[in-house]
């Protein structure tokens, strides 16, 4: 008997358009969560859709239009499905490829509604998080068990919580820097999406804060889930593999809500880089697969005007992971591993 077996990607979501009233509507479900906005229910209601939706929407709205493609729509929407469509290419008949959104469409329940419409024997399940945070892998992972918990028949299940320590993984971001002639550049910059400080500090069972586990410079069993220790263990690679020396890169955590959030925020390194004289940086974002709004507005647009105001000339931003061959090889080895 041949086995049916589903692989379903997982990417964060999107706004159906880059109307006001759609991302609206986006950033209220997506920080409605829980695992996102962990404060308490009613707090969270009136912050997110008394303060935060109100006051962001427009602006928001705003940047998505910038980068909204005429023909393709949102940029993690069109990246996620090409890669959706190179993997079912590459694993043949035999597995058939899934994505869906935790916030927004394609939705969760109606993509594992299908999935458990057609009865898969093995559900293979790919968050596109390298990093682990209860925010992006967590929530999307709590979404899928809520859903399939609901069916009769559970099948064999396989979920994949992180990656960022999968040499295929550092070597598809070592490639895309190929392209680029680093020793040209001032000084590179690795920018990973931020969380919340208290967030990083939950994933302790022992009540010691995250600042006492040196997640600057060790990977250990207990930061293994820690998003900071991820993030730097990440850069730690990619300076060894492309040879970067210790004084050309800054590790930074970028799209901060407040100052309470991973520090040295990426805005403000870029600032200084400039005040200090650097005119071309190279930067990296190795904690989104895809590109989007965080890449290709925030840094590719919003980090080049504040370099500029500063002094310097250009940030090129290398290029996320989105369909490549080398990346659509790497997750099937890993999800067939
Ligand atoms: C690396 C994965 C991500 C984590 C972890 C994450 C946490 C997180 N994000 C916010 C708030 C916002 N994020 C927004 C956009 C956005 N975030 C991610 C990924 C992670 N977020 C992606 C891929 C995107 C881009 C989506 C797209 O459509 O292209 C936004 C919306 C944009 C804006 O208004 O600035 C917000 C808001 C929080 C609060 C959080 C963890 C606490
Ligand atoms: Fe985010
Ligand atoms: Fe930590």
């Amino acid at each position: 008997m041949k086995q049916k077996t589903v692989l379903l990607l997982l990417n964060l979501g999107t706004p159906d358009s880059p109307s006001r009233w759609q991302v609206g509507r986006y950033l209220g479900q997506f920080l409605n969560d829980p695992r996102v906005i962990d404060i308490p229910w009613l707090a969270r209601k009136i912050l997110v859709n008394c303060i935060i939706v109100p006051f962001r929407a427009g602006n928001s709205s705003k940047l998505y239009n910038a980068i909204w493609d005429k023909e393709t729509g949102s940029p993690l929407l069109m990246n996620t499905l090409a890669l959706q469509k190179k993997l079912q290419a590459a694993v043949g008949d035999d597995i058939t490829v899934e994505m869906a959104m935790r916030y927004k469409n394609p939705s969760m329940d109606v993509v594992l509604e299908r999935i458990h419409q057609q009865g898969y024997h093995k559900i293979i399940v790919f968050p596109l998080f390298p990093q682990y945070a209860s925010s992006s892998t967590g929530s999307a992972l709590q979404r899928f068990m809520e859903i399939v918990s609901q069916w009769w028949v559970i099948p064999e299940i396989k979920m994949v919580s992180q990656y960022f320590d999968n040499a295929d993984f550092i070597n598809c971001i070592v490639n895309r820097a190929k392209q680029y002639d680093l020793k040209q550049y001032d000084h590179i910059v690795f920018s990973y999406h931020g969380l919340p400080e208290r967030q990083v500090d939950k994933v302790y069972n022992d009540g010691v804060l995250c600042k006492h586990h040196h997640c600057e410079d060790v990977l250990t069993e207990s930061n293994y889930y820690c998003y900071k220790a991820a993030c730097y263990q990440t850069t730690k690679a990619l300076v060894e593999k492309l040879g970067i020396a210790q004084d050309k890169y800054t590790l930074s955590f970028q799209s901060r809500l407040n100052n309470k959030w991973l520090t040295p925020f990426s805005d403000k390194v870029i600032e200084e880089l400039a005040v200090k004289g650097a005119k071309n940086i190279l930067v990296f974002s190795p904690a989104f697969t895809a590109d989007c709004l965080e890449t290709l507005y925030e840094i590719g647009i919003e980090y080049q005007e504040i370099f500029h105001k500063h002094g310097g000339q250009k940030i090129q931003l290398v290029e996320s992971l989105n369909s490549g061959d080398d990346w659509v090889e790497t997750i099937k080895k890993i999800v067939l591993s």
